[in-house]
């Protein structure tokens, strides 16, 4: 017990009347918080809202709460009993976490403002099918959406994790009339990361020390940027030039289809996958709102890069800050590089070009 609490018992046990005026005293919140300021008004906005509230609506908001990346948090949903269950869960976890400020509904006022809209509403693939099946029923949930989202965020930045994610973020940026870089892609941030993942497993340091980049779509056919791998700053070409080619002795090409795999596997394991992608969305949500200029890759409009001539939409590295993507990052790759990052792009390209926006 502190010492003024001790004093305001003893007072109450003793005379009823001074507990009665301390009491009073006590009971408008006006008086013990007392105006400093007029207006708050100035203070950066770093409210951060989700569309789509399912597993990976969930996992984002509870990392958002853990990494306290801000004290505003909005989201929406169609499932109106999902929402409020986890709205409740999320409050309760927030007491916890310091204070943070949570609205969630059905409607879009609860996003209203935001600095950062972040799309996980939608469908995911059954497992054992590829994300690109999903295309159409995705396009009909953003075409519902994003309009919504442009009424009541109209100066946010959009991130895109809904799949298949480098098609969506082109169609988002279509539909939004947004600058592009106020709408990117979580594109291949997961997959880089889950090859640094492997690169620090198979050299046993830690993954700070391992560097290299996924390039492409986020999906199979994206590709390994092997010249720009490295481990505690030493390019692993120039130990194994043959890294990633058929006749490579390691065999890194191994490590392609791991990436590659991950995504469909977990799903398989358990029908989504949450838990990553969170973290590497929420990580991107920090450079954004910390200004850090950090380069992530990310999904682009890529047309100009690698001498890619399609106005088609891949992960390319990219410094994020807090207007969004402010650079690319021009790797330079390998002429065989090149033409896997150009196989990547006409792949796309073919499922973008038959779509109805
Ligand atoms: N880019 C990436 O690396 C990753 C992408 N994903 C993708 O994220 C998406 C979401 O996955 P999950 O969360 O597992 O799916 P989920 O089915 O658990 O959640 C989707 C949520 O969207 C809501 N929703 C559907 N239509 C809506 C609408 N018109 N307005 C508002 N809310 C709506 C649903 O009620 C549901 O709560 C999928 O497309 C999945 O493939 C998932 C993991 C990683
Ligand atoms: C689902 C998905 O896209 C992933 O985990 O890679």
């Amino acid at each position: 017990m502190n010492f003024s609490l001790s004093l305001l018992l003893k007072k109450s046990i003793n005379l009823q009347q001074p507990f009665l005026v301390c009491h009073l005293r006590f009971s408008s919140n006006s008086q013990i918080i007392r105006p400093f300021i007029k207006c708050n008004a100035e203070v950066p906005n770093s409210k951060i809202s989700v569309i789509g509230l399912g597993n990976v609506g969930c996992a984002l908001v509870a990392t958002l709460l853990f990494m306290k990346l801000t004290n505003e948090i909005g989201f929406v949903d169609i499932n109106a009993e999902r929402l409020k269950a986890n709205l409740l869960g999320f409050k309760y976890m927030s007491m916890h976490l310091n204070y943070a400020k949570i609205e969630g509904s059905t409607t879009y006022d609860a996003i209203a403002g935001s600095k950062i809209c972040i799309f996980s509403a939608g469908v995911r693939p059954n497992p054992g099918e590829s994300r690109l099946t999903i295309l159409e029923k995705n396009v009909v949930v953003m075409k519902d959406v994003v309009p919504k989202v442009v009424r009541y965020a109209p100066d946010s930045i959009l991130i895109l994790v809904l799949n298949p994610v480098d098609i969506m973020t082109y169609i988002t940026t279509c539909i939004s009339g947004f600058p592009p870089e106020r709408v990117l892609g979580s594109g291949t941030n997961l997959d880089t990361a889950r090859l640094r993942f492997k690169m620090s497993e198979k050299y046993n340091v830690a993954t700070d020390a391992c560097e290299g980049w996924v390039l492409g779509e986020h999906g199979l056919s994206s590709m390994i940027a092997w010249s720009t791998c490295k481990v505690g700053g030493v390019f692993i070409t120039d130990l194994n030039p043959k890294m990633g080619l058929d006749d490579d002795k390691e065999k890194w090409a191994e490590v392609h289809q791991y990436v590659t795999q991950q995504g469909p596997g977990i799903n398989k394991l358990k029908g989504y996958t949450n838990w990553g992608i969170a973290l590497s969305v929420c990580d991107i949500c920090n450079a954004i709102l910390n200004n850090t200029k950090s380069v992530r890759a990310v999904t682009v409009p890529a047309k100009g890069f690698h001498g890619i001539e399609d106005n088609v939409y891949l992960s390319l590295p990219a410094v994020i800050g807090q207007n969004g993507i402010i650079d690319i990052v021009e790797l330079p790759l390998t002429e065989r590089e090149c033409q896997n990052l150009h196989k990547s792009g006409k792949f796309l390209f073919e499922y973008q070009q038959k779509l109805k926006i």
